[in-house]
């Protein structure tokens, strides 16, 4: 079975580990960057992204952590791990703020306010439900949360929401010392696809709803086939005996 690192830096890594084993999947915490080597996806918590950029530094995971994301293997931000994967976020902290990148967006850090401003709704899910069944919506829980001002022509949104009235105009600077609004739309996304990297702005592992790591873990399978077919064969038509043991199915085989 694919195994499933969630990086364990900071944040709610312990809620996405108990959401895994709610499904029978048993997530393995990455702290070192060659932890990840042993990993077939990985999920980045929500938290604050300040602080798990700091610990990622620390711990020199940023290239690691580019490389994985760049060698195509699944990869899901939530909340602060949406901020991780953007290719450029906004509303950061003076002196900025390392980030992965490989997710073709702007993401905004603190878009609908701060801590005070968390809230629960119902988010219309119809591309989750088709896939993973179930009702066409589900719960959004948003803490100090992101949103995603815009996306590049390759990714796919799957959940936008309104934009809350009490949310506090944001803005920014334009270095001759005017103030620019960031965004003026009334709806704004909050979950997206991009080849093998998902992000959600909310945090579905503090809900019972298992179907966004369902969905995740689908991403994974999706790859190993999309591998298999690579080497000209079906999953389907390969005994399993006749695999090599412990091999990654991605990598070239020289023997
Ligand atoms: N719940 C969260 O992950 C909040 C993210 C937070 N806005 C940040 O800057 O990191």
């Amino acid at each position: 079975m694919a195994v499933v690192g969630v990086l364990a830096l900071q944040g709610s890594y312990n809620e996405h580990m108990a959401a895994l084993r709610r499904i029978g999947v048993r997530g393995v915490e990455v702290r070192k960057p060659e932890q990840l080597l042993g990993v077939d996806s990985l999920i980045i918590p929500g938290g604050e992204s300040t602080t798990m950029a700091k610990l990622a530094n620390y711990h020199n995971m940023f290239p690691a952590l580019r490389e994985f994301v760049g060698g195509g293997k699944p990869v899901w931000g939530t909340c602060a791990g949406l901020i991780f994967l953007a290719n450029k976020a906004v509303g950061i902290k003076t002196g900025g703020q390392e980030l992965v990148g490989g997710l073709d967006c702007t993401v905004h850090r603190n878009f609908f306010g701060s801590q005070l401003q968390s809230f629960e709704t119902e988010l219309s899910v119809p591309k989750l439900a088709e896939k993973e069944g179930g009702n066409d919506t589900c719960r959004g829980v948003f803490i100090r949360a992101p949103a995603i001002l815009e996306v590049g022509s390759d990714v796919e949104v799957l959940a936008d929401c309104p934009v809350p009235a009490n949310r506090p105009s944001i803005t920014i600077s334009s270095g001759d010392g005017a103030e620019e609004e960031v965004y003026s739309k009334d709806r704004v996304i909050v979950a997206v696809r991009q080849g093998n990297i998902l992000a959600t702005a909310f945090h579905p592992e503090l809900t019972s709803d298992s179907r966004w790591h369902r969905y995740f873990l689908g991403m994974d399978k999706e790859s190993h086939a999309k591998a298999f077919s690579a080497l000209s064969l079906s999953s389907s038509s390969i005994d399993a005996e006749d695999l090599p043991k412990n091999k990654p199915l991605d990598l070239p085989i020289f023997e």
